[in-house]
């Protein structure tokens, strides 16, 4: 049997009052490749939210790598956030420092302390999505398909459980996407667990995979058709 990464039980999904998703109830297994599809507005981002701790649930049930969601501190978020890998379609990088600083920050921010470790930690998730070699370059001096790797290679720092994806391709152009999306099947590839939001068809039919679809506030699995 397959580790469940994420389960879900008759969940409802609001911001502020407005009820946005109702009544989902799904699992992902370790090593599965997950999309979530839905109209501009459909609630994909929501749906992601409430998974890092962003809004709480009020409604179901749900775990996440081992956090209980119902019953989620504000304390607790810090926590499940270093056990998620979160990319966004805006890469926030911090825009004052180099790429190895960013990542830096981000260790320190975590607890790290030693600085050899860090530097080889650093090192290595450049190394996955290849930019080892562009470390001392300031965000504005690399492309935003470079600067999306960057971003993915710092939701890698801590060895997530499981990577949490907001349109990750929606700044960039069919091409780079394709470049962003080869390195995000690589880390599937490793046996990491990736749920990634997208309005982008042309690389759900590049790579197909399971698909959760947000409509009429529902989510569901739909089955690709083969074209
Ligand atoms: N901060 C907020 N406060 C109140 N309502 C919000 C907030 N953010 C989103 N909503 C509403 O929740 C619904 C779902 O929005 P959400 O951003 O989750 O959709 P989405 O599928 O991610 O859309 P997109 O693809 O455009 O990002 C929409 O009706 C939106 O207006």
């Amino acid at each position: 049997m397959s580790e469940t990464i994420l389960k879900l039980a008759n969940v409802a999904v609001f911001q502020k009052e407005n009820l946005v998703l109702n009544d989902i109830s799904l699992e992902v297994h370790k090593g599965e490749f997950v999309y979530l599809i839905g109209k501009t507005g459909s609630g994909k981002s929501s749906f992601m939210k409430m998974l890092y701790g962003d809004l709480p649930l009020k409604q179901g049930t749900g775990s996440i790598v081992d956090f209980d969601l119902k019953t989620l501190k504000e304390n607790d978020i810090p926590y499940l956030r270093r056990k998620l890998g979160i990319v966004f379609q805006d890469f926030k990088l911090l825009p004052d420092r180099n790429i190895n600083n960013n990542l830096i920050f981000v260790l320190k921010a975590t607890g790290w302390k030693d600085p050899v470790k860090m530097n080889l930690k650093v090192e290595e998730v450049l190394d996955k999505v290849g930019m080892k070699t562009k470390g001392f370059k300031f965000p504005h001096e690399i492309s935003g398909g470079e600067q999306q790797r960057v971003a993915i290679a710092r939701a890698l720092l801590n060895d997530p459980e499981l990577i949490l994806a907001d349109e990750p391709t929606g700044n960039l152009d069919p091409q780079t996407s394709v470049e962003v999306m080869k390195v995000l099947q690589d880390i599937n590839k490793t046996g990491r667990t990736i749920l990634m939001a997208t309005h982008d068809y042309a690389l759900i039919l590049k790579y197909p995979s399971k698909t959760l679809k947000c409509d009429g506030s529902k989510v569901f699995e739909v089955i690709q058709k083969a074209v």
